[in-house]
């Protein structure tokens, strides 16, 4: 017999849960169907096993400050395995908690891979299931580019499958993965090299920002390859990996090779072409600002949309969709301006708004003024060898200085941002800033006396 449901989410990672819980709490008849893994890649291959790999990197690097701070301490042997084993059992109880918040609403989880059948139908494991409203949430998966030998290197979910740390490895890319990929390799212990096509990586960030990044790579982080386009990739009779570049050098050999060169929408494989949708040129699904399709009853949030590609978003704007949809909020829609994001890179970043280049671009050279702040964090002026500094940046605009980029790069920059990003958008001037007392000792006061 054929499943009906008020609403149905194509995907169980994190626009497909936070939308189907939601319409179940408006009484709604709801389910998810997840090929894999609930949670998602965020849950399983992302943001939580990332940020447990970025703290074991912190720790290490704790361990090269506590001379200074008086402990006789080494990091000794580390077990990346005892690492990886306590991350999947941290993951395993994520999975349970999502579990019972399902039973708890009311949600109903299909296991395996749907595809559509007609705008109002889709079939899993040979079974056909039918809805009145369809989310389409099925996020991405990394990209591997079309070069000899790249079957020979693993992406960021292999990098998740590592059970033993490679002594060498090579990441390739410029966003987001690769430095945070490459930072947390080089902390635990492994040669790293980052390599970009380009001069720098993060190029559409702030300049302070990446050229920061640059230049505390070069004292203690991964070996950074500029202008290096990947042409092969070869396997020596050892094993061991080297890559062949565009400019006639090579990279290696190396254990490992991690690609990290973007990610593409899981969208061509779900017969989508049965709705009547049609996808736009990169295979992203085109939506509106209230996450609608061109047809009718179906939706889209998250990865797949083409849009900020963050766990937080795609969070935000299937809860937004269950509650106009559900809740007589008829033009409830997530504003995806001013959204703060953190680099886990080492150092970390902590960014929000324009950019000073974007900034002058829009609004005029003479509306703009930056101020700029650079200091030692407390934290590391006690030690001997990583004295680096931090660096802070606010952007601001008009005769009122309204803010509209903040900027962060060194320590306690991911933790310091979620309330300066809240002021940014209730639209808090640099009066405002000056006006409000510092917390001291703390990096984050550097921003309010600027
Ligand atoms: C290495 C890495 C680190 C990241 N770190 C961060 C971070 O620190 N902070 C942050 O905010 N974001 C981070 N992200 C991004 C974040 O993970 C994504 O933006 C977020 O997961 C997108 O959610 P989504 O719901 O669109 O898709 P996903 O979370 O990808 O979920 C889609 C789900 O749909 C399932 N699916 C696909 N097709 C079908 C089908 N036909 N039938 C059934 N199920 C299907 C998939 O198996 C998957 O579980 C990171 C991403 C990666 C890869
Ligand atoms: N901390 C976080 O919040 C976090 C962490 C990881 C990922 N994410 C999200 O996931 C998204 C995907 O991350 P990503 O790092 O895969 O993508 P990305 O788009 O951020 O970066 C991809 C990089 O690869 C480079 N590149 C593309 N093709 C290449 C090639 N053939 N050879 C060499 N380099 C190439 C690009 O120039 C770009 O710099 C991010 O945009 C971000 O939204 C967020």
């Amino acid at each position: 017999m054929t499943q009906h449901f008020d609403f149905l989410a194509i995907g169980a990672g994190s626009g497909g849960i936070a939308s189907a819980n939601r319409a179940a709490k408006h009484g709604k008849k709801a389910a998810v169907i997840e090929a894999k893994q609930i949670g998602g890649t965020c849950v399983n291959v992302g943001c939580v096993p990332k940020k447990a790999m970025w703290y074991a990197g912190q720790i290490a690097d704790a361990f090269n400050y506590s001379h200074d701070y008086g402990f006789n301490l080494s990091a000794g042997q580390f077990d990346w395995s005892r690492l990886v084993k306590n991350r999947e059992a941290y993951i395993e109880r994520i999975h349970a908690a999502y579990g019972r918040g399902f039973d708890a609403n009311g949600v109903t989880v299909i296991n395996g891979f749907a595809k559509f059948v007609n705008k109002n139908t889709v079939e899993v494991n040979g079974e056909k299931i039918t809805a009145d409203h369809i989310v389409i949430a099925t996020g991405g998966r990394p990209s591997i580019p079309d070069i000899p030998g790249a079957e020979y290197g693993i992406d960021s979910d292999g990098f998740f499958a590592l059970t033993e740390r490679p002594e060498s490895v090579a990441v390739i890319g410029a966003g987001y993965i690769a430095v945070e990929l490459a930072g947390v390799l080089h902390a635990l212990g492994s040669d790293s090299h980052l390599l970009v096509r380009k001069e720098k990586p993060l190029r559409g960030f702030d300049e302070m920002l990446s050229d920061t990044l640059v230049e505390q790579m070069a004292k203690h982080g991964p070996t950074l390859h500029t202008n290096s386009v990947p042409t092969a990739v070869t396997k020596n009779a050892d094993g061991k990996l080297t890559i062949e570049l565009e400019n006639g050098q090579s990279v290696g050999p190396v254990e490992q090779v991690i690609w990290a060169i973007g990610r593409e929408p899981a969208t061509d494989n779900i017969n989508i072409e049965s709705t009547g949708i049609v996808l736009d040129e990169k295979g992203y699904i085109p939506t509106d600002k209230y996450q609608n399709t061109d047809v009718k009853g179906i939706y889209a949030v998250g990865d797949n949309t083409g849009r900020v590609q963050l766990t937080p978003v795609a969070v935000a704007a299937g809860r937004r969709l269950a509650e106009r949809l559900f809740n007589n909020k008829p033009y409830e829609h997530l504003d995806y301006t001013n959204v703060a994001t953190v680099v886990f890179s080492h150092p970390v970043i902590g960014t929000v708004g324009l950019t000073e280049k974007e900034a002058i671009a829009e609004y005029g050279k003479d509306q703009v003024k930056v101020y700029n702040s650079q200091f030692t964090a407390l934290y590391q002026a006690m030690t001997e060898d990583h004295r680096d500094p931090t660096r802070m940046k606010l952007v601001c605009v008009g005769k009122e200085e309204k803010i509209v980029g903040i900027h962060s790069i060194g320590f306690g920059s991911d933790e310091l941002l979620q309330g300066f990003a809240v002021a940014m958008k209730m639209g808090a001037t640099k009066a405002d800033f000056d006006n409000t007392v510092a917390i001291h000792p703390t990096s984050a006061e550097e921003f309010v006396t600027m």
